[in-house]
């Protein structure tokens, strides 16, 4: 199954007319960067063309609460049929998550497949997801996502045999529809516990990579952050190393490992999978082993992007993740990357909320140098110096 499931196997190269209509319920009491809100908007967007899919429009309401049958009010749910019809659209995107009925009931609606930012996420790992352990991964996220989601291949699903329904004949009476249900379910669950197997033999094998390098003295410093902020760019100027870097959201899904030496001391950096707001718990879950590099660190280097305008909230999110996968406790070194594009003030200003922090340009290499020099200090204050090596060896 891995492999994008909003534009269909082998569309991933944004060669299709795949067009998607962005909706969302924008609750007025919620934080700004909240589903439906100008940031989380236009973060969905960038996300929707990582996928290969070219946005059509945007359908914003305003409201107490999502409804919780339909998602959007009433009214804007009988107008969505419409609003597909005049912009073309092939998939409509919610910015929020849906719940199995709330999805079930757009769609029936919208006459095309309705899907949540979730699976959009999900679908954009699928694409990008390179190494047997990703793809591993990515699968498993995808199971856990569609398993609540079954529909059972069609509405004759509670009508025949009444399905469930307490009283009356229809207990224990089951139709043609739920048991095709089952069956789904139990093939479903029997592929994941497969893949949990062969992800458990590759997790084993990245922990005794792990044990190797901390015998040998030999301190890993994991590069984290939220996507797109420079994490690949600057783990090639640190180390010289030629990571593919783009200019969209996951493009690395595959921690790589490279080394550096300062002073005659090496220490290895690990580049890793970028953090999202609302990144979802499958994803999370799936990918914990790949998560877990950085929790086994002695170092988490943060790459902050000081030209984002939200770059203190990306900050929160990926403490919130970080924390979430147990590497809260991590020591933090914080990297302030774009500053040839970010404004002045607001590098300023993320220095003062941060003082510790390492201002650089990843891309034209200002300051890297010292940014080498703070991680190698940083390491001696840790007590993990790095062995030495060359002409240094003692
Ligand atoms: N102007 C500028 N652009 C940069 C800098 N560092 C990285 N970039 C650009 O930002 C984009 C993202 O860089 P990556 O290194 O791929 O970012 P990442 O954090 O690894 O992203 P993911 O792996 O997708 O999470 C690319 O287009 C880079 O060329 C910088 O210091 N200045
Ligand atoms: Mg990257």
């Amino acid at each position: 199954m891995a492999g994008p499931w909003l534009l269909g196997p082998g569309d991933g190269d944004g060669t299709t007319d795949a067009r998607a209509l962005l909706i969302a319920v924008h609750r007025q009491d919620e934080d700004e960067d909240g589903p439906g809100s100008e940031l989380s908007l236009r973060e969905l967007e960038r996300l929707a063309e990582a996928d290969g899919l070219t946005v059509a429009g945007t359908l914003v309401q305003s409201r107490g609460r999502p409804d919780p049958a339909t998602y959007l009010g009433s009214g804007k749910a009988g107008e969505l049929a419409d609003e597909v019809a005049r912009t073309r659209a092939t998939v409509v995107i919610a910015d929020g998550e849906l719940t199995p009925a709330q999805a079930r009931n757009l769609q029936d609606r919208a006459g095309v497949r309705v899907v949540d930012r979730t699976a959009l996420i999900l679908d954009i790992f699928a694409g990008h997801a390179r190494s047997r352990e990703g793809r591993l991964q990515v699968e498993l996220a995808q199971i856990a996502y569609q398993l609540p989601r079954l529909r059972g291949g069609g509405r004759e699903m509670s009508r025949v045999g009444g399905g469930r329904t307490a009283g009356g004949a229809g207990i224990g009476v089951r139709g043609p529809g739920e048991m095709r249900l089952e069956l789904q379910r139990r093939r479903l669950r029997q592929r994941a516990a497969r893949l949990r197997e062969g992800a458990g033999e590759l997790a084993l094998r990245r922990e005794r990579t792990r044990h190797r390098r901390a015998r040998n003295l030999i301190p890993s410093v994991a590069v984290t952050g939220y996507t797109n902020a420079g994490k690949s760019a600057l783990v090639n100027r640190l180390a010289g190393a030629d990571l593919q870097t783009r200019d969209e959201p996951f493009a690395t899904l595959d921690p790589a490992v490279r080394r550096v030496t300062v002073d005659g001391r090496t220490f290895t950096l690990t580049d890793t999978v970028g953090f999202v707001r609302h990144l979802p718990h499958q994803l999370v879950d799936a990918f914990r082993s790949t998560l877990e590099e950085v929790s086994h660190s002695d170092l988490a280097l943060h790459v902050v992007d000081a030209s984002a305008p939200d770059a203190l909230n990306q900050i929160t999110t990926v403490h919130g993740v970080l924390h979430e996968i147990g590497a809260g406790a991590v020591p933090e070194l914080l990297v302030l990357n774009k500053i040839d594009i970010a404004p002045p003030e607001w590098v300023d200003a993320l220095q003062r909320a941060y003082p510790e922090a390492v201002a650089v340009s990843a891309l034209t290499g200002d300051r890297v140098v010292a940014l080498r020099t703070a991680v190698a200090a940083r390491l001696r204050d840790l007590g993990r110096p790095g062995r030495l090596v060359g002409r240094y060896r003692e």
